[in-house]
């Protein structure tokens, strides 16, 4: 069985394989909606290994919904793909950050040439439409999201939060963290963003979104007494000490 075990260096040691993993750091840079930025989340050659095994197999994105627009190519990872070894690593590293379960969606790479972008969007499943409440009951609302840049970009393809002005600057190997819910599980508003337009060079990114474990519907023999909001609870526990 898989132990961690946590010391007061803020290392987090392997009981299975005996190596160190460092706590990662968040440095905050917006409240409300909660952004914090991720210092060297992977190493440069987990970014190398990230963009190897996508760059051959890439498709153009277009529309990612209704009204969003990303002008990239992508890749969805496959399942075995993310049984990678050193996938599977940084979801350990993710699971310091916050409660990465087992029904979270799978990993997404997207390289941005010059002039691609992502157009503003929420990441959050809507629950007033019927396609968002019945993608909330069949994954969990995308709580939150890990953006990991993979590359340095010359200029441009910041990850920017226009209703509260703030910009994050794509540096190779650092993440991105955002919630898309509120505390108390609501969707924020405030949480949409986009990938501006790349200026000069070439932007890779992975991206994971972190669905939130629904509730077992009760047992069939029982009526429950309130009408459960798979919205309602609170985000993913937070695991890392260091977390929002
Ligand atoms: O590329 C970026 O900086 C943002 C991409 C994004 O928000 C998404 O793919 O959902
Ligand atoms: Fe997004």
């Amino acid at each position: 069985m898989m132990m961690t075990l946590s010391n007061d260096d803020n290392e987090v040691v392997s009981g299975e394989k005996c190596e160190t993993e460092k706590l990662p750091k968040l440095i905050e840079m917006s409240q409300c909606p909660r952004v914090y930025r991720v210092p060297d989340f992977l190493s440069p050659a987990e970014c190398e290994h990230l963009i190897d095994i996508s760059k051959n197999k890439l498709r153009p994105c277009n529309e990612i919904s209704s009204g969003v627009h990303r002008s990239g190519w992508g890749l969805f990872m496959k399942e075995g793909e993310e049984d990678h070894d050193v996938v599977k690593k940084i979801f350990q590293r993710m699971k310091m950050l916050v409660n990465l379960t087992e029904n979270c969606e799978v990993m997404q790479v997207i390289r941005y040439h010059p002039g691609e972008e992502t157009s503003a969007h929420y990441d959050y499943f809507n629950p007033l439409t019927t396609n968002g409440a019945m993608k909330i009951g069949l994954y969990g609302q995308r709580v939150c999201t890990i953006l990991m840049y993979l590359s340095e970009v010359e200029e441009g393809g910041e990850t920017s939060f226009p209703e509260v002005g703030v910009k994050v600057k794509p540096v190779k190997g650092d993440a991105v963290l955002f919630y898309n819910c509120k505390p108390n599980g609501e969707v924020d508003p405030l949480s949409l963003h986009q990938g501006d337009p790349v200026i000069k060079g070439t932007k890779w990114v992975a991206i994971k979104l972190i669905n939130q474990k629904n509730s077992p519907p009760p047992p069939a023999t029982t009526t429950p007494a309130t009408t459960s909001n798979p919205t309602s609870n609170t985000n993913p526990t937070p695991s890392g000490s260091s977390a929002p």
